[in-house]
């Protein structure tokens, strides 16, 4: 079997929302399509990839490094012993090649990308959904009936008051969930201790409210929100520093006593490893957030759930950020804490299956091969639609 041809599109994913450090007016997603010379149901096997949210379409490192490599390689250089499907392992060592390590910059966003469709290629080529296809190969054969999910949104955006957050919250728990996330640090300490409590009012206690400050305090605020908040409660307190201030981290864990997520910057397993050696992060209450396709995509991230475990956590300690099908399908596999979701952000890359829904925080995944994409008609429509026009005339929507 082969690669037959690998075509690259973007597109927008831009919307008015704002949180502590960026807004999205002019957010994109690199969208990629493997296609295959597989035949399943008539047809050839094409896996589909994205790059989540946040860090904007890797076009010119997809198209000046990691796709030529990929073009380059003999098929058999990409492909297992068997002969029968492609092997993650060696089409990640392609791409890696002539890489020097250290400095992972956003090269991990572009490898992420093809690393999602493959595993999209490779689970339906198996005929299975990759999160059994997960369980059987990594796991311990069995994947979980269903993941947890929370509901992510809160965003700052003109003219957005507490009336208007408490409703959009309260929608989230009208859809099933139980948790909901919001974001802090876009506002002074008072507006969003405000803001918090009237949220609170809604959900019913901390233990359903994440807040999140995307990396924007210095020490001394996040240890000020930290004081403010303890008193709620609440089920976390997300990225409160800079991604690789670690001693923040630490110095952080022992001014609260809550539970603590971060991780969503840290794009390789070296990162990962010195946030849980020297971030101060607990075990016993805290949330590692690696979103694997912004970090080099579903081979790294099994070696960011080794080292993470060598220094005492667990796959449960760990709810990916970005809300994509891939990540619910390696927490299902994989058995990590839950996924995260955003019911009316980022669409359509995130959310589920059709017809599949949210029940007391948690959702099944569609039982057919693959990511499961086919099964959410608005998202694969767009990455055919975008991937099958000619070769360079793909354009941002
Ligand atoms: O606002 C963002 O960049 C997304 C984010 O931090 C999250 O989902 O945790
Ligand atoms: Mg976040």
């Amino acid at each position: 079997m082969k690669i037959l041809e690998i075509r690259e599109a973007v597109a927008s994913i831009a919307s008015p929302i704002r949180n502590a450090y960026i807004d999205f007016s002019k957010m994109t997603v690199s969208v990629v399509a493997v296609v295959t010379d597989v035949i399943r149901d008539g047809k050839p096997v094409i896996g589909y990839g994205f790059n989540s949210n946040g860090r904007y379409a890797a076009r010119g490192l997809l198209n000046e490094r990691f796709l030529p490599r990929l073009r380059e390689a003999k098929p058999d250089e990409l492909i297992n012993d068997a002969g029968d499907n492609l092997d993650l392992h060696k089409i990640w060592s392609v791409m890696m090649s002539n890489e020097k390590p250290g400095g992972h910059g956003e090269r991990s966003v572009a490898v992420g990308v093809v690393d999602m469709a493959i595993w999209d290629a490779v689970s339906k080529i198996a005929g299975v959904p990759l999160y059994q296809h997960l369980a059987h190969t990594y796991g311990d054969g069995k994947a979980d009936d269903s993941v947890f999910v929370y509901a992510a949104g809160g965003y700052y955006y003109s003219g957005k008051d507490d009336s208007q957050l408490r409703a959009e919250m309260r929608r989230y728990l009208d859809l099933g969930y139980s948790v909901v996330k919001m974001k802090i640090g876009g506002a002074s300490l008072d507006e969003d201790m405000r803001r918090i409590e009237s949220v609170l009012e809604v959900v019913g206690g901390g233990k359903h409210l994440g807040v999140d400050a995307n990396g924007r305090f210095d020490l001394e605020t996040a240890v000020a929100y930290a004081e403010a908040m303890k008193k709620y409660d609440l089920f976390w307190y997300e990225e409160a520093g800079d991604p690789l201030d670690y001693q923040l981290q630490a110095e952080l864990a022992k001014a609260y006593p809550g539970a603590m997520a971060t991780g969503e910057k840290l794009f390789s397993h070296q990162d990962a490893r010195n946030l849980v050696r020297h971030g101060g992060m607990r075990p016993d209450r805290d949330w590692l957030q690696f979103d694997c396709v912004l970090s080099y995509g579903l081979v790294e991230y099994m070696r960011t759930l080794e080292a993470i475990a060598d220094e005492g956590f667990s796959s449960r300690n760990c709810i990916p950020h970005g809300g994509h099908q891939l990540s619910l399908n390696i927490a299902a596999g994989l058995k990590l804490g839950g996924n995260e979701s955003y019911p009316e952000v980022f669409k359509p890359f995130g959310g589920f299956a059709d017809g599949i829904r949210v029940e007391n925080g948690r959702v099944g995944l569609p039982d057919a091969p693959g990511i499961g994409f086919e099964q959410k008609t608005d998202l694969i429509k767009l990455m055919r639609s975008i991937t099958e026009t000619e070769p360079g005339a793909n354009t941002v929507r």
